[in-house]
């Protein structure tokens, strides 16, 4: 079942027409050895994972943090992989076993992953303008700022793709995703399918695993952009300094001919330095909000409330300006359309006064978003968010406050296995932002949920202990499903429901089991149990969750 489900995923990843290309010709573009003759031998494919393997395929056999692929290598073969690529140490080990059919030819790099990269670039012919890539990275903001790019190009007259956590879209066609960036191997086969199905442009998430496991080997982004450096995927980096350092080999000429650098933190200031000094000529934007000491060569200016969202002018240091409007709540939905909008204007490829035009006419930045401050309900007005880390928890819960003549109920939970100092950090952030916390459970993976509740319940009540008469009411209540139907009993309609972590997602994996999950379909039936009448409005403090289950805390 799995077997046959990653073959399926994968063929989804390639072009319809697969390539045909000598072996040798491949080893000759990635300075490969080969183990034996190779003449005759063709490539048609390559893939790094044993079980998606296609008939055909060139199996990179790559070290990892738990297996090596080399252990995999015979069910390569077994499933139809032509040759296998991998280092030498794992190619001195096939040859000893002998476990591979006689003449299975093995290509021997020093770096098999940098080398997987690239051979797929070779494969497939992906060459940097076909389609012109615009990449994303930063800790938050990726997935909207990439919808929003491909909302402009879209406007622009392009044919456009997408890459990231909530699907990869080939013009018409779209392909569900599994990871926010595909393997290497998978990248420049879903680039080769974008142009068959006439792609010119796309917008593609760039995460901080994908630029660590060389993701993105083989690519040149004709705009980088860099939205925020804040806490998250320290078990990957260990530091932030590490998890900078990550970020940063995006924006050098390796990668990208041109980078647009958010510079409202630190972060931003330091890596439009460090992106100068690797020689990438760079455009700086600030969102009126940070605007300080620094000039940068983008300013956001004239922000004004505009229904849910914003109108906002960008302002060039020469004078220049360009009138926009964002309909996505939230002041950092402002930041993430000035920043495809200035990736847009660094591309070169429309004068300011067309783009205007395009602005004032589509709405480009509009765009809805999957699972991104999602409106699902009103009175209670009832979001759902994917903020699941420290800083864009602040930020979501900062972005419904304004517009709550109530209180704020916040409903989330923290995933497990990943990142554990983030618990108490959200649980603390969310007694600050929030008058109702309940604490529930997100992907506990396969670690007991108990454990990352009560981790993310002591930053809350601590901080709510400190907090006096402002301290928030605190809940441990799951299921999630059962806590967002709390939620909605406790809430009035003066308030705002905001679920947060999971956005799109419609999944939980519990112990490697997939169960199916979407906060947004939960909060939509809980909430029409509610207006059909089915809904108990005792008021918050006299009651405790219902559910033999739930614990309460305060
Ligand atoms: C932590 C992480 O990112 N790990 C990546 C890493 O895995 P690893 O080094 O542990 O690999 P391993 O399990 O030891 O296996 C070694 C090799 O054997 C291969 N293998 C393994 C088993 C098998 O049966 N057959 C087989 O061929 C594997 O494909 C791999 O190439 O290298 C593998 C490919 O070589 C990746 O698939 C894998 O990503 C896994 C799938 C993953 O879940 N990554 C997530 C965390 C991720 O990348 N997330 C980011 C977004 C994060 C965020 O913003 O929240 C993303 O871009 O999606
Ligand atoms: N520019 C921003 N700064 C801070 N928080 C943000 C920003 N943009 C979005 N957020 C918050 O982060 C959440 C995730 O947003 P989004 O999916 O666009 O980012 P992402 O970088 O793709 O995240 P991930 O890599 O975790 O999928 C949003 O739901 C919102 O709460």
């Amino acid at each position: 079942m799995v077997e046959n489900s990653l073959a399926d995923t994968e063929r989804e990843l390639r072009p319809r027409t697969a390539p045909q290309i000598a072996l040798n010709e491949i080893a000759q573009a990635i300075g490969a050895q080969s183990s034996r003759d190779v003449d005759g031998v063709v490539a048609s494919g390559i893939c790094l994972n044993s079980r998606a393997i296609q008939p055909g395929d060139l199996y990179a056999a790559l070290p990892g943090a738990k297996r090596h692929g080399a252990d995999f290598a015979s069910q390569a073969v077994a499933a139809g992989a032509v040759a296998i690529l991998t280092d030498h140490d794992a190619a001195a080990r096939l040859e000893n076993e002998g476990s591979l059919p006689a003449g299975t030819p093995v290509l021997v790099a020093q770096d098999p992953r940098y080398a997987a990269g690239i051979a797929a670039k070779f494969l497939y012919g992906t060459t940097p303008d076909a389609p012109a890539m615009f990449g994303v990275t930063g800790t938050n903001g990726k997935t909207t700022t990439t919808y929003f790019l491909r909302s402009l190009l879209g406007a622009m007259g392009h044919k456009t793709g997408l890459i990231g956590t909530i699907e990869i879209v080939a013009d018409e066609e779209v392909i569900p995703s599994v990871l926010t960036t595909p393997e290497a191997t998978q990248l420049h086969g879903i680039l080769a399918r974008m142009r068959e199905s006439g792609v010119t442009a796309a917008a593609m998430e760039v995460s901080s695993h994908a630029i660590e496991y060389r993701r993105i080997e083989g690519l040149n982004f004709k705009v980088a952009g860099f939205t925020n450096l804040t806490q998250d995927h320290l078990d990957l980096h260990g530091t932030m300094e590490d998890y900078f350092a990550t970020k940063a080999r995006l924006f050098t000429p390796e990668f990208a001919s041109r980078g647009v650098v958010l510079i409202d933190s630190e972060w931003g200031e330091r890596l439009a330095q460090v992106a100068r000094d690797a020689g990438l000529p760079v455009v700086t934007l600030s969102t009126a909000s940070a605007a300080g000491a620094v000039t940068a060569d983008w300013t956001v200016t004239a922000v004004e409330r505009s229904g849910l969202g914003h109108d906002f002018t960008l302002t060039h240091r020469d004078g220049e300006t360009v009138r926009a409007h964002t309909g996505l709540p939230g002041d950092f939905n402002v930041a993430n359309a000035a920043l495809a909008l200035t990736m847009i204007i660094a591309a070169d490829v429309m004068p300011l006064e067309k783009l205007q035009q395009l602005l004032d006419a589509h709405d480009p930045l509009s765009a809805n978003v999957p699972g991104r401050m999602e409106v699902v309900g009103h009175a209670p007005a009832a979001i759902v968010d994917f903020a699941h880390n420290p800083d864009a928890m602040v930020r979501a819960l900062e972005a419904v406050r304004p517009g709550t003549e109530g209180r704020v109920i916040v409903v989330f939970g923290a995933t497990g296995e990943r990142d554990q100092a983030k618990r108490p950090i959200m649980g603390a952030i969310a007694a600050r932002g929030a008058d109702v916390v309940i604490i529930t459970d997100d992907d506990p993976h396969d670690e007991d949920e108990q454990t990352i509740r009560t981790a993310v319940l002591e930053g809350t009540t601590n901080e709510a202990l400190s907090m006096g008469a402002a301290a928030p009411e605190v809940f441990e209540i799951f299921p999630r499903a059962q806590a967002i139907k709390e939620a909605v009993r406790l809430a009035t309609p003066a308030d705002t429901i905001l679920v947060a972590g999971r956005g799109h997602e419609v999944w939980q994996e519990v112990k490697g089991v997939n169960l199916p999950l979407d906060d947004r379909v939960e909060l939509r039936e809980a909430l029409a149990a509610r207006h059909d009448g089915g809904i108990d409005h005792t008021s918050v403090g006299e009651t405790a969750p219902e559910s033999p289950d739930n614990g309460t805390a305060e």
